[in-house]
């Protein structure tokens, strides 16, 4: 492999605030958009893309406080073809210790139809305005927006005055996400190959991701020699969005075997900057997002637990610590094993489960996990409880609860239990269906037990959460603690008030009377 010194550089353009910010529903506030710019000067972007200053006073103050701020990035802002915007644009940026002017103009058929100008007048405009900005900065950027659908012919024509007009940077966009990887690569090497001053700017890619393959397609576009490439954090951007910075990176990264490119970003930082851009933009990151889902580093399935359990690399091929993530997870669900769920009870400090024991949780666990979508490190401590409470003592089992609810009382529970082997059975009513459920336990098995507590937590997230509840009886100076996680609160409340109630029976000589023996 070439050494990382000798490795081309590839300069990154991040434009979450200037293209992210134009999704619909991404705008940001001015706080927010200096401390993205912040956490992207700090993770090494080359060019940070700050604003389209001619758009508003807001964007003009935003890009221009960036400028101000910025530490080792260069700081960009776009403008139309025409000098105003590319004034505009310089009063903004000239603050940055390096800057840059970036100036556009839709140059397919359809595109120059916007405008309503032939070929040959937009080439003067083109001229007129780079030269403009060139006469303001010697960091100038020259886009050709919709370059994918540009006659050929064209398109060389007006990179090459582009360039004789002083641009540094030829950016060739594939604005509506159009091409395919070895038609992006061989626009670029066709410019590179023909346009006459082509090896003295750099060229840059600016891909969308409307078909999915804005990152394939620039790490083409840098296979066949661009040497920037445009993207945004978390793809953010129009419609279906730009390409990923988090994905080009790190595939450069990853695969530095077959793109030896070299960036200057410290990936560690990607997590943060990623959550936080979801966070202000509002866009939440989807859960199978490449390099930044939550899914990303989560193995939930019981045999590629297992192969993660052995080793790591079976299932995954970056370190999590790479883009800042502290570790993979192995989140428990239906589809996990017993490796999985064994090294989740160490984690939780269940060091000394058996295997007998090992079994009676899974089985727990596997039912648990049928009724949930994920079961939480609470959700197994919960089980453990129940398992290890289960060996104390259970004259009492609840077989089967039924509880009519809602806004009409009486509420009643339907309950049958099984007392001492016998199966019995009651209908109760009372005030709400906890009270129910108790009144009909009572009937079933009265004791002069007194509720002393009762305790709902949810222990997990979300509609599908595990409720705990816990109960304590007292009789005779005696008291007992009953807990029961489900799904169900009333459930898990009828479970915990019959567990207090077996232990308050251990704790006691004498057995109540059963009042009701058959069940119907
Ligand atoms: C692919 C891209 O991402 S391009 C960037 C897109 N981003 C944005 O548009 C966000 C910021 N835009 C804005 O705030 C506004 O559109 C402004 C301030 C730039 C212009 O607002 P308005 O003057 O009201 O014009 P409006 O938006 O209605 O239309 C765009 C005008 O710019 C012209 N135009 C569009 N692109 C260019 C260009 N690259 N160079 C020169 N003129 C252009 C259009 O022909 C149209 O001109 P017209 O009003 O003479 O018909
Ligand atoms: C302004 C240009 C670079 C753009 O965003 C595009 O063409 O998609
Ligand atoms: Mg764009």
């Amino acid at each position: 492999m070439t050494d990382k010194s000798e490795q081309d550089r590839v300069l990154i353009f991040d434009t979450t605030l200037r293209d992210g910010e134009q999704s619909p529903g991404a705008t940001m506030s001015h706080e927010e958009k200096l401390e993205i710019a912040e956490m992207l000067d700090d993770m090494g972007v080359d060019v940070i893309e700050a604003g389209f200053p001619i758009a508003s006073e807001g964007d003009f103050e935003a890009v221009k406080e960036i400028a101000v701020r910025s530490k080792q990035s260069t700081i960009c802002g776009l403008s139309r073809a025409n000098f105003k915007d590319i004034d505009r644009c310089y009063e903004a940026i000239k603050h940055a210790g390096s800057h840059r002017i970036h100036t556009f103009i839709g140059t397919s058929p359809l595109h120059r139809a916007i405008p309503n100008l032939t070929q040959d007048a937009m080439a003067d405009l083109i001229h007129d305005t780079v030269t403009h900005a060139r006469n303001l900065t010697d960091n100038v950027q020259w886009s050709a927006m919709d370059a994918t659908r540009t006659e050929h012919d064209y398109l060389c024509r007006v990179v090459e005055i582009a360039i004789n007009a002083g641009a540094t940077t030829i950016n060739i966009p594939d604005t509506v996400g159009y091409t395919a990887p070895r038609e992006s690569a061989d626009l670029i090497r066709m410019l590179i190959e023909k346009v006459p001053g082509a090896d003295e700017v750099v060229f840059s890619t600016h891909c969308h991701n409307d078909l999915g393959m804005a990152t394939a397609n620039s790490l083409a576009a840098v296979d066949a020699g661009a040497r920037q490439i445009e993207c945004t954090i978390n793809g953010l951007g129009e419609r279906a969005g730009n390409t990923a910075l988090e994905e080009v990176v790190m595939a450069m990264r990853v695969r530095n075997d077959i793109m030896p490119y070299a960036t200057q970003i410290d990936t560690k930082k990607i997590m943060a900057i990623s959550r936080r851009v979801s966070q202000v933009s509002g866009f939440p990151v989807q859960f199978n997002k490449a390099v930044v889902g939550k899914n990303a580093f989560a193995h939930e399935s019981g045999i590629h637990q297992d192969g993660m359990l052995k080793n790591a690399e079976t299932f995954e091929i970056m370190l999590p610590e790479d883009i800042g993530l502290a570790a993979s997870s192995l989140p428990l669900g239906k589809h996990s094993g017993r490796a999985a769920l064994r090294d989740k009870l160490k984690g939780l400090g269940y060091d000394d489960v058996g295997e007998n024991q090992l079994k009676d949780v899974f089985v727990r666990f596997k039912a648990l996990a049928d009724r949930k979508k994920e079961v939480y490190d609470d959700d197994i401590i919960a089980l453990m409880q129940v398992v290890s409470g289960d060996a104390i003592n259970e004259r009492i089992k609840l077989k089967f609860l039924r509880v009519i609810c809602g806004t009409e009382a009486p509420q009643s529970a339907d309950i049958n239990l099984t007392i001492d082997g016998v199966d019995h059975q009651h209908t109760a009513t009372g005030d709400g269906p906890v009270d129910a459920t108790f009144n009909a336990v009572k009937a079933l098995f009265p004791t002069g037990a007194r509720l002393e507590l009762y305790q709902v937590s949810a222990v997990t997230e979300g509609t599908d959460a595990q409720a705990t509840v816990s109960v304590r009886l007292s009789e005779d100076g005696r008291i007992a603690t009953g807990q029961s996680s489900d799904t169900d609160t009333v459930v898990a409340s009828a479970k915990a008030y019959i567990t207090a109630l077996n232990r308050l029976q251990v704790r006691k000589k004498s057995t109540p009377e059963v009042r009701y023996t058959d069940a119907s």
